[in-house]
């Protein structure tokens, strides 16, 4: 196997997110269901709903992007490959992911639709509905992947949400052929209960074929892909079929499963939850760094846990902290 240029190159959804705070009513007129992600279909329907909206933040996101902004935050040497279009957003979404250090060379997409933007209802208890119209990034084709970047990468990271739009899912499919093939590990997050519904066929066929070396989810993800309704038995049986399992628990913390090594991480208390938006990417982030610098489940689990304690105690899902010098005086 040749050296890696790359610690970890994603792909995902390149989007710009709209924050702004809501109450519990608002959420429910709006028949939104708290604390997940809802597609809209149109720009129309994204400009209606942005109307209501109160004031908004601007910032950067799109989960596996946030993951390896953090992750180049950490010092990684990351990648990134999503779909922006020809505008202002898409701008915003280079410039932002490139000057935190990871290289994004895929070239924008000219015409309509825009560039994708997600709508962020934050409530007082910090969680984050979320509301996503996928503009360009829904049509990332196979011809934008960067098969040497991928392949000198030691790991190709690779979010849930992208596997429902077709194009980008037979990008990611070819994705993970130039990966295995330079004998690169591939990681996979689960990304929301609703991508398990519509395609935990296709997930559960990629663990039963090897494909996946990481997979990160959510208790609610793993009870999903496992099909069943009991913790202890589905991180049994999901473990089984991927070398490395993590699972985020939210404020109960995390666990890792590993060739029968388990280890656990409490959540990292703070004072104020502010935003949940990224704890999940940033968790992953913190823990894919442990994993490429070769520390034990455990380390990287921590990692995973103080990154996401960053995230969530400030609004947006990019980090505002260095992060290297945090974990450095965290963790020696
Ligand atoms: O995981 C959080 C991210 O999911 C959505 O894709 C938003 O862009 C947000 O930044």
């Amino acid at each position: 196997m040749t050296n890696t240029q790359y610690d970890v190159v994603a792909i995902g959804n390149a989007i710009v997110d709209i924050l702004a705070q809501a109450d519990d009513a608002f959420l429910a007129a709006e028949g939104m269901n708290k604390g997940s992600m809802q597609l809209m279909f149109s720009p129309e329907d994204a400009d209606a709903l942005y109307d209501k909206m109160g004031p908004g933040r601007e910032i950067s996101g799109g989960s596996a992007a946030n993951t390896v902004a953090g992750m180049a935050a950490l010092g990684d040497r990351c990648g990134f490959i999503g779909q922006v279009a020809d505008d202002q957003l898409g701008q915003v979404f280079g410039h932002d992911i490139r000057a935190q250090g990871v290289r994004f060379d895929t070239a924008p997409r000219a015409g309509d639709p825009t560039t994708a933007r997600c709508l962020i209802f934050v409530t007082p208890d910090g969680q984050r509905t979320m509301n996503t119209f996928l503009g360009a990034s829904q049509f990332l084709p196979e011809a934008a992947l960067d098969r040497a970047m991928i392949e000198s990468a030691a790991i190709l990271y690779l979010e849930g949400y992208l596997w429902d739009p077709e194009e980008p899912r037979a990008a990611m499919r070819a994705a993970i052929d130039y990966a295995r093939g330079a004998g690169r590990k591939v990681a996979f997050t689960l990304s929301d209960v609703f991508c398990i519904s519509r395609h935990g066929d296709d997930f559960r066929r990629l663990l039963a074929d090897g494909l996946i070396d990481i997979l990160f989810a959510n208790e609610n993800e793993l009870l999903a892909l496992a099909q069943g309704e009991d913790f202890e038995a589905a991180v049994s049986a999901i473990s089984a079929q991927v070398p490395v399992l993590v699972v985020t628990r939210g404020e109960h913390g995390a666990i890792a499963v590993s060739n029968g090594e388990r280890a656990e991480v409490g959540a990292e208390p703070i004072e104020r939850v502010v935003d949940t938006t990224g704890a999940g990417d940033l968790f992953a982030a913190g823990f894919l760094h442990g994993q490429a610098k070769g520390q034990d489940l455990s380390t990287s689990l921590r990692t995973g846990a103080l990154c996401a304690a960053e995230i969530i105690s400030h609004y947006g899902a990019r980090p505002e902290v260095d992060l290297k010098a945090m974990i450095a005086q965290k963790l020696g």
